[in-house]
């Protein structure tokens, strides 16, 4: 279960702090894939970091199946992201000097969390076997992401947090990722919090939940 609770974030400006995050409150249950949306700048981003413990918030809470993100120091959180979190970004954020093969494992082995068969699985079910030995600009775009969508399911998360993960996909290679990232984490029953600006997409997951300037303004079953 992931908690979310009167969450306040801020950024420092030149003239005053911007409220971006301003008492975002939710509920999402374990398994359940919700998508986020809302119009650019009302803090989808910003509250994906957060939950994705890559930034520190100013108030409220953030709790993961009990564990409480506020308070924790930077080593904390980098262990809770490595053993219990997978992101998905929309520019894949692969590493360009590793291989395919040694992107995908990459996380799992960080967080001691490595399976020999279920990487080989991972690599066939996304269709990359063939693939491995390449380097991450050898690949097209619906392979990068299929790599990265790989490397975050590889270490079993708790959570898969995705910001915009086909943004850069034409249509159907776009479908194709979505369909192989649900599959994944379906059977690995994780939930999944996934920023889109697709009502098509949306309407692929259990819920909706719609941010307008940094609050909860709607839930709706997609
Ligand atoms: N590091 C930062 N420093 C200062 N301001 C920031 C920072 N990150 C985000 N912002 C501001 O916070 C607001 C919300 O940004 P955020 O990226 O969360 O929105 P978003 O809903 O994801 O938008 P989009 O749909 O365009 O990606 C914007 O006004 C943005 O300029």
């Amino acid at each position: 279960m992931l908690t979310i609770t009167d969450l306040h974030k801020s950024f420092e400006t030149a003239d005053a702090p911007m409220p971006v995050l301003r008492g975002v409150d939710m509920e999402i249950a374990t398994g359940e894939c919700v998508a986020l949306t809302g119009e650019s700048g009302s803090g989808k981003s910003t509250l994906l970091h957060l939950v994705a413990a890559l930034d520190t918030f100013d108030r409220g809470s953030i709790t993961l199946d009990g564990q409480e993100f506020s308070g924790m120091g930077d080593t904390a959180r980098a262990n809770l992201r490595r053993t219990r979190i997978g992101v998905i970004f929309q520019q894949f954020n692969l590493i360009p000097s590793l291989s395919v093969g040694d992107n995908l494992s990459f996380h799992a082995r960080l967080s001691d969390r490595y399976d020999a068969a279920w990487q080989a699985e991972l690599t066939e079910r996304l269709g990359l076997s063939e693939l491995v030995h390449r380097w991450p600009e050898q690949l097209s775009g619906g392979q990068q992401q299929r790599v990265a969508v790989g490397r975050a399911i590889a270490a079993r998360p708790a959570l898969v947090l995705a910001d915009e993960p086909t943004g850069n996909l034409d249509e159907a290679t776009g479908s194709a990722v979505m369909d192989l990232l649900l599959d994944l984490v379906a059977e690995t029953q994780a939930t999944l919090l996934m920023v889109t600006h697709s009502g098509a997409l949306a309407a692929r997951l259990n819920r909706r939940i719609h941010l307008r300037h940094g609050r909860v303004a709607e839930v709706a079953a997609a």
